[in-house]
């Protein structure tokens, strides 16, 4: 594929992606071979990612809806553990569906994230198969746009882009093609700050955002911005991000959120659990109302540690807020 670049939405592509603008007439394959090195390098560009990422801009472009599809539900068809035996469950997501992937480390919980991202189709380790509204996902998902049904949110979110938050929302905004790319960007900033433990403002730098700005940045964008329908978070405890804020806006929203975590409070929000053992899912556990008391109580153990940590960031000791911690 060695398409023209003449088309003028695509300067929004390249601004966003801090690329320099196509001259008239060029091609991709010309335009690859003026980039220098550095720029190539910073994205971690490859001429197959480009034409990939541009094929994925126009797709969404001509389809403000942005998802290819309505997801109505999402299966995961059993595959085997790490030893061959057979998995022994299928599974069935609805919209608005928080399941949460528990497991030993190196159990195979990112390994299940990973088959969801990819749609696997029998063709990874765990053999498993993902099928989207009940059939086979278009093979065009998989390898040319498949990102536009799965969002990730991993630990190591870093920004590379010379942007200012407010900028960085707006850009996506427009691309969305929404009526008021404005006012979507704040709310996203708005919720996102909502999340974080510091504030940020629409004026800071991308790259000066810490690791838990970042993530709740990124968790906003993907919530409130995005049109994927399918949310795929790794490990977000210890991030310094709000983490039940979080899930509420991803359910509000009707995604599918799979969540990997080592945290109980996180594992007892959901309304499933499922419990990976030697790289199968080995029990699927339905959030019961009990669950459901004790993760209230650990969230409220939990406002009571912020606030003691906020507290002693402050200078306090702790004997000053102890009293109102309802420890
Ligand atoms: N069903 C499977 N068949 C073959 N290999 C598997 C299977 N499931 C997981 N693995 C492999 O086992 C290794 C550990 O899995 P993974 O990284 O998913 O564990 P994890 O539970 O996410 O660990 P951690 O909690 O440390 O992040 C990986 O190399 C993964 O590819």
């Amino acid at each position: 594929m060695n398409p023209l670049l003449d088309d003028p939405s695509l300067g929004e592509f390249f601004r966003l992606n801090g690329l320099p603008q196509p001259q008239p007439h060029v091609r991709l394959d010309d335009y690859w071979q003026g980039l220098a090195w550095q720029q190539r390098d910073l994205g971690g560009w490859t001429l197959d990612s480009l034409a990939d990422a541009l094929v994925s801009f126009m797709a969404a472009r001509n389809d403000p809806a942005g998802s290819p599809v309505r997801l109505c539900s999402l299966q995961i068809l059993a595959g085997q553990a790490k030893d061959g035996t057979p998995e022994t469950q299928d599974l069935n997501f609805l919209p608005g569906d928080v399941v949460c992937i528990v497991g030993p480390t190196g159990s195979g919980k990112s390994r299940l994230l990973a088959d969801i991202e990819c749609l696997a189709q029998g063709d990874t380790p765990s053999r498993r198969r993902v099928l989207v509204n009940g059939l086979e996902p278009d093979p065009e998902w998989r390898f040319s746009s498949e990102a536009r049904l799965v969002a990730q949110i991993t630990q190591n979110m870093n920004f590379v882009m010379d942007l200012c938050v407010g900028d960085f929302l707006c850009l996506h905004a427009e691309s969305r093609r929404l009526d008021d790319p404005r006012a979507a960007a704040d709310r996203v900033l708005a919720a996102a700050v909502d999340m974080a433990g510091e504030p940020f403002a629409a004026g800071t730098p991308l790259t000066q955002l810490s690791g838990g700005q970042s993530r709740a940045l990124m968790i906003a964008d993907a919530a409130l911005l995005s049109p994927k329908p399918i949310v795929l978070i790794d490990e977000i405890e210890n991030a310094g991000v709000d983490r039940n804020r979080a899930l509420r806006l991803f359910v509000e929203k009707g995604k599918i959120v799979l969540l990997s975590t080592h945290d109980p409070l996180l594992a007892l929000s959901g309304s499933r659990r499922l419990v990976i053992r030697n790289g199968a899912i080995a029990k699927v556990v339905e959030a019961s109302p009990e669950d459901r008391r004790y993760a209230e109580e650990l969230a409220r153990l939990d406002r009571g540690m912020a606030t003691l940590r906020e507290a002693i960031r402050r200078g306090q000791a702790p004997a000053e807020v102890w009293p109102g911690l309802g420890f």
